[in-house]
């Protein structure tokens, strides 16, 4: 979803506030659910369509709201289309959150009155806005996501951002609350094409995918069902697709660790070392040598390799290119996971939906070509990472286990405290990374990789 442009970059469960309403008839009625048909009524009304069988709910057992479908729809069905009129911004960060913030101080002027008036971003709790001196950056433990998880406000309101900067178009004042509003609308629904409405509702999910967009000449969105969506099934966004977003960069934008598919990245001095040396060291994982050369079938296709000898242009052919040069590993159960995958491998997500078996057959396609130097340099870096860590995955499971007691607690003795959202967040992150560290050291313990010696 949202990443474009400089920041480059797109709430947590556990945070949302509870927004429920009592009406006078004594029914409690949710604003957040129940003002949808008003959303519809003005989008169709501005010239987008929707089908009936997309509603509002939340997602069973959690408190995220997204779309999700009332009826059976096959795939290949339109389910909404999004006229470039209805579309706010989409030319860059500055100009769209600015074009934002004069929208939200219109009021019920704007055009957009009935869209902003259901969004729910400040329901939502991002790490950036975390106390930068507070327990929960502490609580972290693991690399920062995304280096630091401040990135994106610090360039905002910075030098060369949107509110104090002279560089980046910035109006040389402090950054109000309506100035952080708008930019957390924008980090957190915006796409290339801007601030799209109805678009926006859907969450996102790598496993469950199950739409697909196109953007017409004019630069009007279509929502287009993948495959079948059955009833009272939700209707999937991906907000990091092809491997362009890792786990740890999503929970650094919108605070959530994202079911599986789960694509960990991180790094240490010998990897930096090894990058600067030379940047296509990463190729060097895959076997590339003749046997597998068959692959580029089409000798007569005019697009032969120009540098034969160089590795990268060799694994590109044979779909062996490195989906990062960072230690990587894709996760797509709790024991099933391939390390340092491909951009073969990394382009199923978000794009489509791939069984278990689907996975299983490609990784172990994948494990064989993988040299098992490079699948030691992955385990010892997991391994010296769980290390330095202060707790263990057992502990912070226990951690997590006691706090859902006090939880409990909590509701008839108030006296008793929980563990503070935000903090209860980073443990939950911290717990998810650890748990992919230690599938890696397993996965690299026991399966079969190319062991160098073969190739002597
Ligand atoms: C583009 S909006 C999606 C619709 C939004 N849930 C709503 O009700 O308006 C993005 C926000 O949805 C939430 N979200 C989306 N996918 C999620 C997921 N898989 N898990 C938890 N929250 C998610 C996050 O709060 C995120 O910032």
């Amino acid at each position: 979803l949202p990443h474009r442009g400089a920041v480059n970059a797109a709430a947590s469960v556990g945070s949302r506030t509870s927004s429920v309403e009592s009406t006078n008839g004594g029914v409690d009625v949710d604003p957040l659910i129940s003002k949808f048909p008003i959303l519809v009524e003005w989008f169709r009304r501005h010239g987008g369509t929707i089908d009936d069988r997309v509603e509002i709910g939340y997602e069973s057992g959690t408190n995220i709201r997204g779309t999700i479908a009332n009826a059976d729809i096959p795939p290949d069905t339109v389910i909404m289309y999004v006229p470039r009129s209805l579309i706010m911004g989409g030319v860059d960060w500055c100009p769209d959150v600015e074009t934002l913030r004069g929208e939200i101080e219109l009021g019920s002027r704007s055009k957009w009155h009935e869209y902003l008036d259901f969004d729910d971003s400040s329901g939502s709790r991002l790490p950036l806005e975390w106390d930068r001196n507070g327990d929960a950056v502490r609580e972290l433990q693991v690399h920062p996501p995304d280096g630091n998880i401040y990135h994106h406000l610090d360039w905002f309101a910075g030098e060369w951002g949107c509110v104090a900067g002279g560089g980046g178009g910035g109006r040389g004042k402090e950054m109000t609350d309506l100035d952080f509003r708008a930019f957390k609308i924008v980090l957190t629904r915006a796409m290339d094409e801007g601030l799209v409405p109805m678009y926006d509702l859907m969450n996102h999910h790598n496993g469950k995918i199950n739409t697909y967009i196109k953007v017409d000449d004019e630069g009007g969105v279509y929502v287009v069902s993948l495959l079948d969506i059955p009833a009272g099934f939700p209707i999937y966004n991906t907000y990091g697709r092809s491997g362009l977003q890792s786990t740890n960069a999503l929970f650094g934008i919108y605070g959530f660790v994202e079911d599986y598919p789960q694509l960990w990245q991180w790094s240490d001095d010998e990897l930096d070392r090894l990058s600067e040396e030379d940047e296509h060291h990463a190729y060097d994982r895959y076997v590339t040598f003749d046997k597998y050369y068959y692959y580029d079938n089409d000798e007569n296709d005019g697009d032969d390799d120009e540098r034969p000898y160089h590795s990268g242009g060799w694994a590109n052919k044979l779909d062996l290119e490195p989906n990062s040069p960072l230690y990587e590993v894709l996760v797509i159960s709790p024991t099933l996971a391939a390390l340092l995958p491909t951009k073969h491998l990394t382009g199923v997500l978000g794009n489509g939906q791939l069984s278990v078996e689907g996975w299983r057959k490609e990784i172990d396609y994948h494990h064989a070509t993988l040299h098992s130097s490079h699948v030691d340099s992955i385990y010892d870096s997991a391994m010296r990472t769980l290390d330095s860590l202060p707790t263990t995955i057992e502990e912070d499971e226990e951690i997590i286990q006691k706090h859902e007691m006090v939880r409990s607690e909590e509701l008839k003795d108030e006296r008793v405290n929980a563990i503070p959202a935000d903090t209860l967040m980073a443990i939950k992150y911290r717990l998810a990374f650890k748990k992919a560290l230690r599938l890696t050291m397993d996965v690299a313990t026991r399966e079969a990789f190319y062991n160098e010696t073969d190739e002597l």
